[in-house]
């Protein structure tokens, strides 16, 4: 069999045209006609050439067998098949064509019935059954396994480049195993849609533990990026096809500013995860994926977004410089004053109010995301050497085990019961430490993160951590810890440093040491009865 070089173009004469998605196709069978090229087609897309006032041969014709079954059978012949699948650098395959008396096609259009779309619209199971297309993959697959004879499109974005192909000659083989890539994307893509549906709706795979036997997913490069971590490793932003919870931040709109980097991204996600955490106006700002400040405002003040992030930037002015900053609501004007004034990386919210960008745009660099709401609960995977790891994400709503941030479940284990005032402190806290990472240690007044202690390996150095960024805030502040203290050595240092009431999981063997410095200090103490570590 002989090779053909990569530039080597093969005429199209024939062509096999069977598309769902017909956007396009008037003017592709109009240049395709005009260029000679003899049309085959399929019911609906036939009816269309037909209307154009365009000569088409029906597949029907071709094969001598009706459509049938309601549409469940209509390419899936060996005329059409034959006249896909033959390897005309092959002497025996062209032979035998002439001998079954097939005409072989040179370039094949297809695209597939909107499995996708049908499911997404709630459809039953028999519709979305039906809207698994059988006949199209065949001939794409087919045609794109055959590259070497036959082209394949299955994008109207390239009817353009067909008709130039046409017109010079017909497509290389280059091209043509491009073409060929793409179809086996678009083939496997739908497949993967079909599998996951078939494996979580229609049957549940997981046997009742949510995690279902098979996962499937498709990335789509959606952009090459500076570097990654480090400017000697090379990094893309790649878009997941699938986006159940509807668009996040791969996707988002960027309205201003430099390219985003690799760690741009991490840190918006986690600046994201936080901010979405709350009902009320948030904002969480950003450095290395750990919050250095995170506030909320009740909507009944004016403005209440400029309030937060005006509070957030106060919890660690040091470390917001070069941040990243993410709110749960639109970004007013005040706010982005504010903002403008600070070097800020990245701004991410799900709207701007009017004149919001403009003042932004004061910065030069400052990357401005625009990006819908962050859904809170799904999944949240971590790749590991040899497999992911996949688990349910950390909620905190008052409906989970143990109360969630409802103080009214929590147990009192020292202390005075907290006012309401201190009781809202301590829920914010409790609910703000979950975006801190490794022994989170987060000090807390009015609704706003005042010391954070993050990224130790012991809970004590959070705790000093916490208490120096702190400073005399520390003396007004209430205390949430993420975890139980092991010793009695952590929260004395909290105490020491004057918070007035602490939340924490409980659950040590050493509770009782750790309840007694609180007691002998005066200092309210609150159990929680869940973790919420985050690594
Ligand atoms: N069953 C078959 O033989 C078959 N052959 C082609 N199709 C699909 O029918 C659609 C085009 O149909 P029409 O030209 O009738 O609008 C395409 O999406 C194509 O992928 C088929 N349909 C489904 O399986």
């Amino acid at each position: 069999m002989s090779s053909p070089t990569s530039d080597v173009r093969i005429p199209i004469k024939r062509a096999l045209v069977s598309v769902y998605d017909k956007a396009g196709l008037d003017d592709l069978v109009h240049g395709l006609h005009q260029a000679g090229v003899e049309l085959v087609s399929t019911g609906g897309s036939a009816a269309l050439i037909e209307s154009l006032g365009l000569p088409v041969t029906k597949v029907e014709d071709l094969t001598g067998f009706p459509e049938c079954l309601d549409g469940r059978v209509k390419t899936l012949h060996p005329r059409v098949h034959a006249g896909i699948l033959a390897d005309r650098r092959l002497e025996s395959h062209v032979a035998q064509l002439e001998e079954l008396g097939v005409e072989p096609f040179d370039l094949v259009v297809s695209n597939l019935y909107p499995f996708t779309q049908t499911v997404a619209s709630g459809a039953g199971p028999d519709e979305c059954v039906e809207q698994i297309d059988i006949g199209g993959p065949s001939m794409v697959r087919a045609a794109a396994k055959n590259h070497p004879s036959v082209a394949i499109v299955t994008s109207p974005a390239s009817y353009d480049d067909v008709l130039a192909a046409v017109a010079a000659g017909g497509f290389t083989l280059a091209q043509r195993q491009r073409l060929a890539a793409e179809a086996f994307v678009h083939t496997a893509t739908y497949d993967v849609h079909v599998a996951s549906w078939m494996g979580n709706v229609l049957t549940d795979t997981s046997e009742g533990t949510g995690f279902p036997a098979w996962m499937g997913a498709t990335w789509d490069k959606s952009a090459v990026l500076r570097y990654g971590e480090n400017p000697h490793q090379g990094a893309a932003l790649y878009s997941n096809g699938f986006l159940p919870g509807g668009p996040g931040l791969a996707q988002a709109t960027q309205h201003h500013g430099k390219e985003m980097s690799y760690n741009n991204y991490v840190d918006a996600d986690a600046a994201r995860r936080a901010a979405y955490d709350f009902d009320d106006p948030a904002v969480a700002i950003i450095k290395h994926a750990n919050p250095c400040g995170i506030a909320i405002c009740s909507d009944d003040v004016p403005d209440p977004v400029s309030v937060a992030h005006r509070r957030a930037h106060e919890c660690d002015p040091v470390s917001a410089f070069g941040g990243v900053i993410a709110t749960n609501v639109p970004v007013s004007l005040a706010m982005a004053e504010q903002v403008a004034e600070i070097f800020t990386e990245v701004i991410v919210a799900p709207g701007y109010e009017d004149g919001a960008i403009e003042a932004l745009q004061a910065k030069k660099n400052i990357r401005i995301l625009e990006c819908p709401p962050l859904a809170r609960g799904g999944g949240e995977m971590r790749a590991i050497s040899g497999g992911l790891l996949l688990q349910a994400r950390d909620v905190i709503d008052a409906d989970v085990e143990g109360g969630g941030d409802d103080p009214s479940a929590w147990t009192l284990a020292t202390g005075e019961a907290a006012s309401e005032a201190v009781l809202a402190d301590l829920a914010f806290a409790w609910r703000a430490c979950r975006a801190v990472k490794s022994n989170a240690i987060l000090l807390a007044s009015g609704g706003a993160s005042v010391g954070v202690g993050m990224g130790q390996v012991n809970r004590v150095d959070s705790c000093r951590l916490a208490v120096e960024r702190a400073g005399e805030r520390a003396a007004h502040a209430v205390a949430a810890s993420d975890a139980f203290f092991p010793f009695a050595d952590g929260p004395q240092i909290l105490i020491d440093a004057g918070v007035k009431a602490i939340v924490q999981p409980g659950g040590s063997v050493r509770d009782a040491e750790v309840v007694a410095a609180c007691e002998a200090a005066g200092v309210t103490m609150y159990f929680t009865g869940t973790r919420h570590f985050f690594h």
